[in-house]
């Protein structure tokens, strides 16, 4: 079994003065973790985060790439070649908030996932539904047609999917346990076929993980590690979380 892997998503918070303050604080306290950590910073700080991470076992990502794979006239992008350059190893890809407010859909992600694999990067796919979708009792369904991006790519020797329902974040309302279960007992039986057995397969559960509930959405069955969202902003608590993955 992989290790568990916790991602710190600082969507759009940060200034140099305090990134640097967090980063120092994680270094220093994360030296012995046992889970695989990483920080998904925004574009702006990713080169300082780089220098500022160098030598330590916290993985650099990024929160998003350009569905252009190669340089030219695309003004405001940013490409996975470039993510590349900066010591980026991860990138999120379809996280709920650039679905609802930049109007990603399957056809967008599949361009993006294809450049950020051609960079020589891992994707980690967030997926979930609505309040609404699961109200209707479709949120199997939903979260079943997301993956369809993955169909027939070449994902190397991993395959990370962030399962983050849309109810659950920054809201404090977390899925319960019974919930969790069932959506990555789904979700990796849906993956298998589509990414093949020889694939290791990844399902990490995210919304309003915090460090006193940590332990038990990590405990539960599939469940290969957590996206952090306004938790992580805190050296204390991500720190707590990552412990609690160990
Ligand atoms: O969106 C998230 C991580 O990508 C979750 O955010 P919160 O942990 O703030 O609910």
């Amino acid at each position: 079994m992989s290790r568990k892997l916790i991602i710190g998503n600082w969507k759009m918070h940060g200034r140099l003065a305090r990134n640097a303050e967090l980063i120092d604080a994680l270094r220093a306290g994360l030296a012995a973790c046992e889970a695989e950590v990483g920080v998904a910073v925004p574009t702006a700080y990713l080169s300082q985060a780089s220098h500022a991470l160098a030598g330590s076992t916290i993985a650099l990502s990024a929160q998003d790439a350009s569905r252009f794979a190669d340089d030219g006239a695309y003004t405001g992008e940013t490409s996975a070649n470039m993510l590349a350059d900066l010591g980026v190893s991860y990138v999120l890809l379809g996280h709920s908030e650039r679905r609802q407010y930049f109007q990603e859909d399957n056809a967008v992600l599949r361009e993006k996932i294809e450049a950020v694999l051609k960079a020589g990067l891992k994707p980690v796919l967030c997926i979930g539904e609505t309040l609404a979708e699961r109200e209707a009792g479709e949120h199997l369904l939903v979260t079943e047609g997301q993956l369809e991006v993955l169909k027939a790519l070449e994902l190397g020797d991993e395959c990370i999917v962030a399962y983050e329902p849309v109810w659950a974040i920054g809201t404090g309302k977390v899925a319960s346990i019974e919930q969790v279960a069932q959506m990555h007992a789904h979700l990796k039986q849906k993956l298998l076929p589509i990414v093949g057995c020889s694939v290791n397969i990844r399902v990490l559960y995210g919304g309003s993980v915090k460090s006193d509930n940590a332990s038990a959405i990590l405990a539960t069955p599939n469940v290969d590690g957590a996206l952090v969202g306004g938790a992580s902003l805190d050296a204390e608590s991500f720190k707590k979380i990552c412990q609690a993955a160990g």
